[in-house]
């Protein structure tokens, strides 16, 4: 049963220090009574409290009407959204006014959905530059292992998808707004969900949606330039990241010191921090990554804890070293969460270990990331979108063809409109450095004229080309499915064809304008018509 008065919400408001004042003041409006909570207002069912915030495109006080007419109980806005709601509503609605409505927001919806800080379901965030879809899909591997026995189930949130257990719920971004995600944590409880992974974006960070939200266990992968349009600098990127790994927020923080903003993450997290070394110059870590070999397309690996000297043998049927980094974060996550004596789990330390080492909880599939399509030639549709992941992935790809001494490495790039447009140049350049062949193509446009995000990558490509004497082919051809045929025409069977960038997406944004494409099924359908073998789904796992 969900749900609050609206007296108490504005009490629970005043307690967490957000000096609500309530209007009306008498009577009923009090005792009105909130059964849910919505951001957006085509989410608005009847009997919600309506959050209207102002944004940098609208206030939500602009669609009171659209609001009212769904059924809206109560408003919860700030001081420009009172009077909105006053000449559309007159004294109908009541409205509780706060200062600042984000921060407002989580505390409100906790009340609404009986949020606790002790969290139910456990809930595992990860945050980083890059590896957060994948660790979570490792971390939902391995917690759907464990909670097997107990018939118990779990809940995922990211960029690909949500879900609570067998059922698929659409993701629109990589971490919904607070009221949506007190939303799920209690269509998690309804679910029998035990235990969910959940992606933290810098973006969600910023912008309060993680409010009124406690984690078990939070994870932190990497920092590398990106989302710089927001943060300004990476100085302001990494204080964004930093409010995950903080003792009021977390319980335990896991922290990848691979680099030193990992080192950084580590010295400034407060509450219980462990430490993770997977790659780079060797670091004094509670846990390190050792003997990596390869195994089929992916590779195996051991954990071992500095302390006690307990060494766990584990493998991720994921191409690259960073899929190493990955899974070890998302194992040592489980393992730090299952040691936890003052938050009992469903599952003991004893399990976690037989389970790495049993039950290969980090062979899932990932969609878009390292997905292969075929091997002769190799074929990989991956989501690298930023320069480090690029520089990874291609280093990944390109080990095999210089370990075989033949074969060239072809790839597909773009960038997305209306994100960081600093990184493109460094993109463009990166792709010529690191292929034998680079076609320049779209991503997701958004409202930027794709042409324009085009010279820029190939500006940084050539200046690259130029300074660096590279004999790097370099084409740029539009629309991408052209591309992509193009670097199917192009293979051999011993070269391998990369798309980076769109991964899992199955279509992209011309300023509003839809065009459905995937990637993995359009390089697939290229592949075919040059006499090619594609592999079937679940195939390369
Ligand atoms: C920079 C950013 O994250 N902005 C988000 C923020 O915008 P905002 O505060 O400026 O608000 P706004 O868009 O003006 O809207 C204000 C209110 O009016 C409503 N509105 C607004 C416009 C409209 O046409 N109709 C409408 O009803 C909105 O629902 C909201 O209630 O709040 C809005 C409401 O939830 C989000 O839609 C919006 O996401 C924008 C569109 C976005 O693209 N965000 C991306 C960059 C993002 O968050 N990405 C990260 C992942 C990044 C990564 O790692 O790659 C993510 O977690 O998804
Ligand atoms: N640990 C890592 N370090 C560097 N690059 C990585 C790592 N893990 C994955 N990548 C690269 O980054 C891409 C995106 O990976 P993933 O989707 O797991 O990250 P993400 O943080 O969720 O990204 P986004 O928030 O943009 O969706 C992968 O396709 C791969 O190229």
């Amino acid at each position: 049963m969900t749900g609050a008065d609206v007296g108490a919400l504005t009490e629970q408001l005043r307690a967490a220090g957000h000096s609500p004042i309530l209007t009306p003041v008498a009577g009923y409006a009090e005792r009105a009574r909130v059964t849910g909570a919505a951001m957006r207002p085509s989410d608005v069912q009847a009997g919600d409290l309506y959050v209207a915030v102002s944004g940098a495109r609208a206030h939500g006080a602009d669609f009171i009407a659209d609001v009212m007419a769904r059924g809206a109980a109560a408003v919860l806005t700030d001081a420009a959204g009172v009077p909105k709601v006053r000449e559309a509503a007159g004294y109908r609605l009541p409205v509780i006014e706060v200062a600042a409505v984000r921060d407002a927001a989580g505390p409100a919806a906790a009340a609404v959905y009986g949020t606790t800080a002790v969290s139910d379901p456990a809930l595992f965030g990860v945050t980083g530059t890059n590896g957060k879809t994948t660790t979570t899909y490792f971390l939902r591997g391995l917690l759907t292992t464990l909670l097997a026995a107990a018939k118990r189930s779990t809940g995922l949130i990211g960029t690909i998808e949500i879900a609570a257990g067998a059922e698929r719920i659409a993701s629109e971004m990589t971490t919904p707004e607070a009221v949506q995600l007190h939303a799920l944590m209690h269509r998690f409880r309804a679910q029998n969900v035990a235990a969910a992974a959940m992606e933290v974006s810098s973006h969600a960070i910023s912008y309060q949606r993680i409010s009124g939200l406690y984690f078990d266990v939070a994870g932190f992968t990497n920092l590398t330039q990106d989302h710089l349009d927001l943060h300004g600098s990476m100085e302001g990127y990494f204080a964004a990241k930093a409010e995950l790994f903080r003792r009021a927020r977390t319980r335990i923080s896991v922290i990848t010191v691979d680099d030193s903003w990992g080192h950084r993450m580590a010295a400034e997290a407060t509450g219980h921090v462990v430490t993770l070394a997977t790659a780079g110059p060797p670091a004094q870590a509670h846990w390190e990554v050792s003997d990596v070999v390869p195994e089929g397309l992916g590779s195996a690996f051991t954990l071992t804890h500095r302390e006690s000297a307990e060494r766990i043998r584990t493998s991720t049927a994921l191409p690259g070293d960073f899929n190493v980094s990955n899974a070890a974060l998302a194992a040592v996550m489980v393992l730090e969460a299952a040691s936890d004596p003052t938050r009992p789990q469903e599952f003991s330390r004893a399990d976690v270990v037989a389970a790495l080492q049993q039950d290969r909880p980090f062979h899932v599939p990932v969609p878009g990331r390292m997905e292969v399509i075929a091997t002769r030639p190799a074929a990989i549709v991956d989501f690298a979108h930023n320069p480090d992941a690029m520089i990874r992935t291609l280093d990944a790809v390109r080990r095999p063809l210089v370990e075989q001494g033949r074969g060239r490495l072809i790839l597909v790039i773009g960038a997305a409109g209306e994100r960081d447009v600093t990184k493109r140049p460094t993109m463009g350049a990166i792709a010529v450095r690191m292929a034998d062949h680079v076609i320049i193509s779209d991503d997701d446009p958004h409202g930027e004229d794709p042409a324009e995000i085009r010279a820029s990558l190939m500006a940084g490509a050539r200046d690259a080309q130029a300074t660096g004497g590279l004999s790097t082919q370099l084409q740029e051809i539009a629309p991408r499915g052209d591309a992509i045929a193009a670097a199917a025409a192009l293979a051999g069977e011993d070269d391998t064809v990369l798309l980076a960038g769109r991964g899992h997406e199955d279509h992209q944004d011309f300023a509003g304008e839809r065009v459905e494409i995937d990637d993995r099924t359009e390089l697939a359908h290229a592949l075919r018509a040059q006499g090619f073998t594609v592999l079937q789904k679940g195939d390369s796992t």
